[in-house]
């Protein structure tokens, strides 16, 4: 197992949480914070079981929610937090109502549970939490400067401290096979099948953005694609460590992925690695879902 797949446990072991410091690098402490709310969804999972579906879901949810917001209002209490769990932080600016988000300078966006449907299905290993920081200042453009994606029943965390080598092509691209197409289990975009049968694609189902992006960067699928709804918080950590391995990642039109916007939808996007990404938007520009 590379340096960069390990978990953190040798930055912060479970027991040390109570009164242990963090990191003070954003990115190491990205991984650090994701980390410890994965040994809680373990936990969570270990103690509720699997029988009733909808209350472990709850149970993570809320529980990894509550790790990483009192973590952040504790190590980085400057700082704005835009997270699913957190309905204030969610809503979208209106006439009356002004997240505080939206005037900050640091941002951090988190998913608590990335693939809560996979959690609740005994066996899946298919389920991340992300954190990542978005930062505006005047000497760069607004954007994401630390992700960290856990995959706590893989035992493995992408972070944007220890950046991950640029991706190999898969074996099977790589020999004149089909391209792999990592895409939702449950809701994948309408248009991917016609799609991929276009560029004689193989479409890999799998749960959750973070464990499929995770798949491009690790070389087990040459892209994700997805379409039809989706929100900032289910893509910014692991697009930022995407972005950091040096792969390709915008919205399936070509256009920038934005973040800390006033309305947090961002319904579709594209990871793959540079060498794909012409060929791939060429055939999305014609199944783009119509305006
Ligand atoms: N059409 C859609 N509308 C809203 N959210 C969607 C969506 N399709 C996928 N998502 C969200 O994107 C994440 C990955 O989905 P999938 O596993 O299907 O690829 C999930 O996040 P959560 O598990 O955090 O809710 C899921 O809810
Ligand atoms: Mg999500």
């Amino acid at each position: 197992m590379s340096e960069q797949t390990k978990t953190s446990a040798r930055i912060a072991g479970p027991r040390e949480s109570e009164g242990g410091t963090p990191p003070v690098n954003d990115s190491a402490f990205a991984r650090w914070l994701a980390d410890r709310a994965g040994e809680v969804l373990l936990q969570v999972r270990a103690e509720t079981g699997h029988s009733d579906g909808k209350a472990l879901k709850t149970a993570g949810d809320q529980a990894a929610h509550e790790l990483l917001r009192a973590e952040l209002a504790r190590w980085r209490p400057a700082d704005a937090v835009l997270s699913e769990e957190d309905e204030e932080s969610r809503v979208a600016w209106t006439e009356g109502n002004h997240p505080d988000r939206l005037g900050a300078n640091r941002v951090w966006i988190v998913d608590p549970l990335d693939g809560t449907r996979e959690f609740s299905e005994e066996g899946r290993d298919d389920w991340a939490v992300h954190v990542a920081l978005w930062t505006a200042d005047s000497s760069a453009p607004a954007r994401l400067t630390a992700g960290a994606v856990a995959m706590p029943a893989r035992h493995c965390t992408l972070a944007t401290d220890h950046a991950p080598a640029y991706p190999p092509m898969p074996l099977e691209s790589a020999t004149g096979g089909a391209i792999r197409i990592a895409a939702s289990r449950t809701r994948p975009p309408a248009f991917v099948t016609a799609l991929a049968e276009e560029i004689g694609a193989e479409l890999v189902p799998m749960g959750s953005a973070g464990v499929k992006i995770a798949a491009v960067i690790n070389g087990e699928a040459d892209a994700y694609v997805h379409a039809g709804g989706q929100y900032e918080w289910d893509s910014a950590a692991p697009v930022a460590v995407a972005l950091a391995t040096g792969l390709h990642a915008s919205r399936i039109d070509g256009t920038p992925l934005e973040y800390n916007r006033a309305d947090p939808k961002l319904p579709d996007l594209v990871v793959c690695r540079k060498d794909l990404a012409p060929r791939l938007l060429a055939a999305l520009q014609r199944h783009l879902p119509s305006q």
